[in-house]
Order: C-alpha cells, then structure tokens, then sequence
C-alpha cells in the first residue's frame, strides 16, 4: 500500500521550546492516522508543519509524494484542511462561504450535499457568525472536504460537537475512509480514536512516545481500556496524580 503521507525527522522549536522532536511517521492510502497527546504536546505544530504552513527547523514531509513547501500549488489541490479557528468575513453566509471555498477548486464536491449530509441545511442563509459553535465546527469539516481530497487534515475533529453530531461525523468519516479517503485527525476524546484510527502516535513533549495501533497500545501499556492506556502513555496521568 502506498504511503499517502510521510514524515522523516520533523523537528519545530519556538526559541528554546522543542515543540516537536524527530517525528517519524506514514501513512498508507485509505487509512485513518490519530495525532495524539495532551494540551501542548506539539499536534498542531506537527501538523502545520507538515501541511508547510509553518516552517520546520529540520525534516522531510511528503504528501502524495509532494513537497508541501515547494509543491505548494498542486497540493492545495488535493488535500482539504479543517483548522481549529478559520479565517472568513464577519458578515459572510453559510452559502456564500461554501461557494467561494469551491471556487478555488478545479473538481470541488457538491456542498450542498455536504451540508445536508452534516445537518447544515437549513442554514444556508445565516451568517457563519451566527452559528452554534458545534454548527461552526461542522461547517469547517464541510469546507475541508469541499476540495474533493485525497486526503483530509482534521485538527480537534468534533471539539464543541454533541453526542450525536460526533457518532454522524463518525459515520461520514467511516464512509468517506472506504471510499479511499486517506484521514489524518488529531483529538481529544479516545472513544472517537478508538472508532476511527487505523494507526496512532503519541506526542509527548514533542517527541513519539506510541506508535502503534489502538490494541497495541493498550496491549504494551497492560490497560484494557483504552483511555486508561493512552492517559499512562500520554504521561497525562502524572500531571492528573
Ligand atoms: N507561535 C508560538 N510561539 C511560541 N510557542 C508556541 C507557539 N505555538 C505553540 N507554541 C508552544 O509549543 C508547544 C506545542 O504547541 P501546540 O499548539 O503544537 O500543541 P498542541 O498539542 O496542538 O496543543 P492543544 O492540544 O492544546 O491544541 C506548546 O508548549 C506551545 O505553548
């Protein structure tokens, strides 16, 4: 199987903060990849820099066998971006947003379609502003997969969504990852993983404490939950104690 993405010793320091530490990591086509640890563990460093929208200090990054930096324009035509806050004009519709997002495309999806399928249809004519925060947040999954990608990057997936907007956004994943969508998502909640990921890593200070699967990792931290495995690997558990 192809690896859709790849990582080779990425490394990211603000000053003398190592935010991320020699990451390594693939990604095969088709998979579901969960970027894992606690609040400031380096996640959304690792994924800017992967995506090149912030510059690693050191390291390889290879999506779809492109170079993020260089290849910058053909990329942007293939991969879809789901960013924890998103920048757009404060008076701007939902319909309005949607449409200029999939102008930028050559072969976007149909959003309409998309917003049906995330429960936004009947807000077409509001503003983004107006929205719930978990509307917002659906809205910004919407606009990641308007590219029509290949593959999709999803920081904090389903922060601010509810019980049943989380298992829907689930179910589209799951789906859309059978159609041959390559995932790569960061989150916080380990039921969530637990659905969706094929493989996960642990960032712990930066560095790759896990690499693995699910049952891996509950296997080699000896916990048979696995949000018990993941706060003994996370190290999240000593801050708790
Ligand atoms: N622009 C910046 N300048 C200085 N330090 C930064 C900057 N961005 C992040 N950091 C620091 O780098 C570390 C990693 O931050 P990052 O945002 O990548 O973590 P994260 O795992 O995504 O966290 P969260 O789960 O809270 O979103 C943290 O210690 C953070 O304070």
């Amino acid at each position: 199987m192809e690896d859709v993405i790849k990582v080779t010793q990425l490394s990211k320091s603000y000053g003398s903060q190592k935010a991320v530490s020699e990451l390594e990591l693939s990604v095969k086509k088709g998979t579901v990849f969960g970027l894992l640890g606690a609040n400031g563990a380096g996640k959304s460093t690792a994924i800017e820099c992967i995506l090149g929208t912030k510059k690693a200090d050191q390291g390889q990054v290879l999506i779809l066998g492109l170079n993020p930096v260089r290849d910058r324009k053909s990329l942007f035509q293939k991969i879809g971006v789901q960013f924890q806050e998103n920048c757009y004009q404060t008076e701007i519709l939902v319909s309005e947003l949607c449409e200029e997002t999939a102008c930028l495309y050559q072969s976007p999806a149909d959003w309409k379609s998309l917003c049906s399928e995330f429960g936004l249809s009947g807000k077409y004519k509001s503003p983004v502003k107006n929205l719930s925060g978990g509307e917002r947040q659906k809205l910004f999954i919407v606009m990641a997969l308007i590219p029509n990608p290949q593959v999709v990057f999803l920081d904090e997936l389903t922060t601010g969504l509810d019980a049943k907007a989380r298992r829907d956004v689930w179910k589209i994943l799951s789906e859309l990852k059978r159609r041959g969508l390559t995932i790569f998502l960061t989150s916080h909640f380990m039921d969530e993983v637990e659905a969706l990921c094929d493989q996960i890593c642990i960032l712990k200070e930066g560095r790759a404490v896990f690499y693995g699967t699910v049952g891996q990792a509950k296997q080699f931290s000896g916990c048979e939950d696995f949000e018990e495995a993941y706060l003994a690997l996370s190290g999240e558990e000593d801050e708790i104690g």
